[in-house]
């Protein structure tokens, strides 16, 4: 990772974003073409995390979300997010693995983007989902890999390689450890070169989420947002950040674009938090009303004739 260490990182703020425009959204859009994004993930002992993925999925735009999960947490889930579908996957995914295999390819082909992993404890459960999912990864727009879904990429090394680019990462610091196989504590003393070696072993997008977000390509850009709130580091936040992704791959967003909107947006929804609630104890669920606001109001200020005044205006 050494030869990572003296690359400076490109800053994630408005001037960054304005030369990286969003796919506009058309007035005239149905809920089938803003972008259908299907959330993969849950556990017994974390039930509700993919109901904020999806949230933030539907609040950053998306038309129409799927949730695939667990059996006994389908029902409950389905509640937390009554704009979202759900579909109920058999709990024990190697055991019923033809069952599992085809639910997942009826749901996944209906996607334009899959978030596979938040709120997933279960290494076996996330390495199914993912394996499935990225071996359809040619149909799709975008893929997040999340939490467990990242503990087995070696194994998938082969469908990430054939991969143009968009298929995100978002590992946080033990996450990232496990994805290289080496300890946390290596992974801190040099994020910026942790992430960028991620980005090119695995072909794809990826985050290093903490205090500072580092984002890198397979060609070796770096990026970096330090703007957010310490608030964020929450239970559930994460999985906020993962569905916001979700949302702009399946718009049409590039992998690198989504992920540098979302880095943005998540720490922007964390100070609005910050200012409003308090700098910690909000919650991940009141990070999700801010976020079409700031999108919209994001891209309003950088549409062409209005780039110059956000140059004044973050100045
Ligand atoms: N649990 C909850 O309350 C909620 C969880 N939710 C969701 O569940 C998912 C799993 O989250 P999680 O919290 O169960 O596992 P998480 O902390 O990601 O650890 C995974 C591994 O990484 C390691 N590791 C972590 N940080 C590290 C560091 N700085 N440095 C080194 N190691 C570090 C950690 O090691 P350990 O801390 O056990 O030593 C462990 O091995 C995720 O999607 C989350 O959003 C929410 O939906 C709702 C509330
Ligand atoms: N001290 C901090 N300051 C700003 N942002 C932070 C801080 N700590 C964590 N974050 C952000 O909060 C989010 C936490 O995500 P993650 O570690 O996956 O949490 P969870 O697994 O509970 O959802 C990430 O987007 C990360 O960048």
């Amino acid at each position: 990772m050494a030869d990572a260490r003296d690359a400076t990182p490109q800053r994630i703020d408005l001037d960054l974003l304005a030369q990286r425009p969003l796919p506009e959204i058309a007035q005239a859009a149905d809920k089938n073409s803003r972008g259908r994004v299907c959330v993969l993930g849950g556990s017994a002992q974390v039930p509700g995390g993919v109901a904020l993925t999806a949230e933030a999925a539907l609040r950053a735009g998306a038309g129409k979300v799927r949730i695939g999960t667990i059996a006994p947490a389908a029902v409950t889930v389905g509640c937390l997010v009554p704009e979202a579908a759900v579909l109920a996957l058999p709990i024990s995914p190697a055991g019923e693995i033809a069952t599992t295999v085809a639910l997942l390819e009826e749901a996944v082909r209906a996607a334009d983007a899959v978030v596979v992993g938040p709120a997933m404890s279960c290494g076996e459960h996330g390495a199914i989902l993912a394996r499935q999912t990225l071996a359809l990864v040619t149909a799709l727009q975008g893929i997040v890999l999340d939490a467990a879904a990242l503990l087995c990429l070696e194994c998938h090394r082969e469908h990430l390689a054939a991969t143009p680019g968009h298929v995100v990462l978002t590992p946080h610091i033990g996450e990232m450890a496990a994805m290289l196989a080496c300890k946390a504590s290596v992974i801190e003393a040099d994020r910026p070169g942790a992430v960028r070696h991620a980005a090119k072993r695995f072909n794809a997008v990826a985050v290093l989420k903490g205090p500072t977000t580092f984002i890198a390509t397979p060609k070796g850009h770096l990026f970096a947002y330090n703007g957010g709130s310490a608030g964020l580091a929450t239970g559930g936040s994460g999985d906020v950040l993962a569905g916001i992704i979700g949302a702009l791959l399946a718009r049409g967003a590039t992998g690198l674009d989504a992920a540098l909107w979302g880095a943005w947006v998540h720490g922007e929804a964390g100070r609005r938090c910050s200012a409003a609630v308090g700098p910690i104890g909000y919650l991940a669920r009141e990070l999700l009303g801010f976020i079409p606001r700031l999108l919209h109001s994001a891209q309003q200020l950088l549409a062409p004739d209005r780039r110059e005044a956000s140059r004044s205006h973050t100045r």
